[in-house]
């Protein structure tokens, strides 16, 4: 098992990732000072359900804990304030209070939206993060959860950090391909912002990698959680450092909203969005020949990186103004200074935006 911790101002977390985790939930809980007094609420989804519900259930039932569930729909279409309130409703018909604690058991979708629970719930209740899909190493880590709105990706949210993060690498296994895929483009994107070498060894290892090769696997998790986790600790709350986590998202995130939510994964989105801001730097001239090592790694882990030729121009840029980094409607980016390094620019001139977004259109891709 490895540990790597969180340590903002205000918090300080354990993530755990290693074989098993699943089983040894009772005392890992125990570690970080929760006892079976304390009744437990997991939100998972439809495809999670009948995968890992039932064990989780089980082995925190036998070590004494009470424990009730919440399964939605599985999908980022999940993602909203609808079903907020749907699990508040059953949070409170089966009994939750103020010292009860919430497990968010899944990817991305219900780590955002159960930990969105946890921190609207009564005001706020504990929560622990189980990730289950390879993304989820980023989601679950940093306290940012949070629903969409039609009009925009995870606007309607709060910081709230988890007591706990245990990634049970065995539910990778099930784990559809396409998923896997998406979960790489978050490790891609911490390789770029933050570390050169860890860009080489993704390169060099992807064959291991994509064949799921335990060890590496664990070494990428591992590997993107450090990065994030070092971020977060220095700005929890993203008065700057922590926008460089958003590299690929300023575009990744408009694609998202504007195709219908669900139509790309969040991870296909970013992996186009790197690839176009990629673009965007080298011709502002921040950096030279960044997009084509980017495009190649991103090819290479079976992501997408050009948009649909059907892609609207003009939509993309009324949600790109709206993004949070943005300042009354200022074009705001994280854009590369060279592989492994970033830098948040902002007031970007439309037009290179556009040029950049009719470049990234590829033939014969549509929504
Ligand atoms: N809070 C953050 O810092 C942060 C960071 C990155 C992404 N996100 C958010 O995360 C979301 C994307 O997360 P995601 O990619 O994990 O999507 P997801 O949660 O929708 O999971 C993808 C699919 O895999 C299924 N699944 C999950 N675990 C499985 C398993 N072990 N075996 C089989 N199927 C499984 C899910 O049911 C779903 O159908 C987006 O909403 C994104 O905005 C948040
Ligand atoms: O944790 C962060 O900070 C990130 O930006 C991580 C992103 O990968 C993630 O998609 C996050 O949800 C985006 O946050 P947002 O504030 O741009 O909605
Ligand atoms: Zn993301």
């Amino acid at each position: 098992m490895r540990t790597l911790w969180v340590e903002t101002t205000t918090h300080r977390y354990p993530i755990q990732i290693g074989s098993g985790l699943l089983q040894r939930l009772p005392s890992l809980l125990e570690e970080v000072g929760w006892t079976p007094e304390r009744r437990l609420f997991v939100v998972t989804d439809t495809q999670v359900a009948p995968l890992y519900l039932k064990e989780a259930v089980t082995t925190l039932q036998q070590a004494g804990y009470t424990v009730g569930s919440v399964v939605f729909p599985a999908g980022e279409s999940s993602k909203t304030l609808q079903t907020l309130e749907q699990m508040t409703g059953e949070a409170l018909r089966q009994g939750l209070d103020r010292k009860s604690g919430i497990l968010a058991l899944g990817g991305g979708v219900v780590g955002d939206a159960a930990g969105f629970l946890a921190a609207t719930f009564m005001r706020g209740i504990p929560f622990v993060q189980l990730p289950t899909t390879l993304l989820a190493h980023d989601s679950s880590v940093g306290g940012k959860v949070g629903v969409n709105h039609p009009l925009g990706k995870n606007m309607i949210g709060a910081f709230h950090q988890p007591d706990l993060v245990v990634f049970d690498v065995d539910t990778l296994k099930t784990l559809p391909s396409r998923e896997i895929a998406s979960g790489f483009a978050e490790v891609i994107k911490e390789a770029l912002i933050w570390d050169e070498t860890f860009v080489r060894w993704l390169e060099e290892n992807r064959a291991g990698l994509m064949a799921l090769d335990a060890a590496r696997l664990v070494e990428a998790i591992a590997g993107g959680c450090r990065m994030k986790a070092e971020v977060v600790s220095q700005d929890e709350k993203e008065s700057g450092l922590r926008a460089i986590l958003n590299y690929g998202h300023t575009i990744g995130h408009a694609l998202e909203a504007v195709a219908g939510y669900g139509q790309f994964t969040h991870g296909e989105a970013v992996a186009i969005g790197m690839v176009g801001e990629a673009l965007l730097g080298e011709r502002l001239g921040l950096t030279t020949n960044v997009s084509q090592r980017t495009q190649a790694l991103i090819q290479s882990y079976g992501l997408p990186y050009q948009l649909p030729t059907t892609a609207e121009v003009d939509e993309l840029l009324v949600a790109m103004r709206r993004d949070k980094k943005a300042a009354q409607g200022a074009l705001t980016f994280v854009l590369p200074r060279g592989i492994g390094s970033v830098e948040i620019v902002k007031e970007v001139p439309e037009a290179a935006v556009r040029q950049v977004l009719t470049q990234l259109k590829g033939e014969g891709l549509s929504w």
